[in-house]
């Protein structure tokens, strides 16, 4: 059973079908990318399955369950779990408490229980934090940082502790839109070790990304969609050797560039 299964999703606009009977799997484990010219429909893809945007026709299933008319609050409590293109960070907070305020979402008690068992509260705080340092580890931010005003951060380190306040929702698939926007190679080049590292673990990935070197890199599975339709999928190897493939980026500027660079 795959872990994520889109079949024939949809969004339409009024005329214009940005997703436009699009179906793939993603596998726990596996990087998989979906790539495509710009406004192809990869961001509305992402707003789609995390449920942020509602399916004009098609399902999405995460581990055999129907998860297309669920709120995004219980697609995040079933492990679908997206980072944004831009680092979200809380001004005036650390690194460290960044990222517990991700793990608290996950270990919080409710009011009831908390008055109940005001004990617990402590345990539960206890957990966030042993959480959010262990997804900073996992992400591999210095120690050295966790404990500095995170919008003071360089905007790569940004990127980690963004990635690592994910994580702590212990999702079973991360989304991740563009997350080499912004950084340089370097930064670029590590992005690809960590998520490697983390399929490695078993955590499925879908990455939608416009950085070639690092699709291919990192990629197990590769969907090529434009106009919303899927045109290519596969290896990395032979996506980026399919006419299709290389006519709809050629049909754009630098991205075609860097698919055959
Ligand atoms: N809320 C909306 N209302 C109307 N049209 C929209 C809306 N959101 C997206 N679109 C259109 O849907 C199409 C797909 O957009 P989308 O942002 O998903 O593409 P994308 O592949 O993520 O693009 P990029 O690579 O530039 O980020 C585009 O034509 C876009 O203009």
């Amino acid at each position: 059973m795959s872990l994520l299964r889109l079949t024939r999703i949809t969004k339409r606009y009024g005329g214009l079908a940005a997703v436009d009977g699009l179906s793939f799997t993603a596998e726990a484990g596996h990087v998989t990318s979906l790539i495509g010219p710009n406004g192809a429909g990869k961001t509305t893809v992402i707003n789609l399955i995390t449920g942020v945007q509602s399916l004009t026709d098609g399902r999405v299933e995460l581990a055999g369950e129907d998860v297309s008319r669920m709120g995004s609050h219980e697609r995040v409590k079933r492990g679908i779990t997206r980072s944004y293109q831009t680092p979200q960070m809380v001004r005036g907070l650390t690194a460290l408490e960044n990222v517990e305020v991700g793990a608290d979402m996950q270990h919080r008690m409710s009011f009831g229980a908390a008055l109940l068992a005001p004990w617990k509260i402590a345990a539960a705080n206890r957990r966030s934090r042993e959480a959010a340092r262990a997804a900073l580890k996992r992400v591999g931010l210095k120690e050295s940082l966790w404990n500095m005003d995170a919008s003071a951060l360089a905007y790569g380190d940004q990127r980690k502790v963004e990635l690592a306040r994910a994580l702590t929702h212990e999702p079973k698939i991360i989304l991740l839109d563009e997350p080499a926007a912004g950084l340089n190679p370097r930064e670029t080049e590590e992005l690809g070790i960590y998520l490697k590292g983390l399929s490695s673990e078993g955590l499925g990935i879908l990455l939608v990304e416009h950085d070639m070197p690092l699709v291919m890199a990192t990629s197990d599975h590769v969907v090529v969609v434009c106009f919303g339709q899927k045109i290519a999928e596969g290896t990395p190897d032979i996506v980026q050797r399919d006419p299709k493939v290389i006519e709809a980026y050629l049909g754009t500027s630098e991205t075609g560039e860097a698919i055959h660079g």
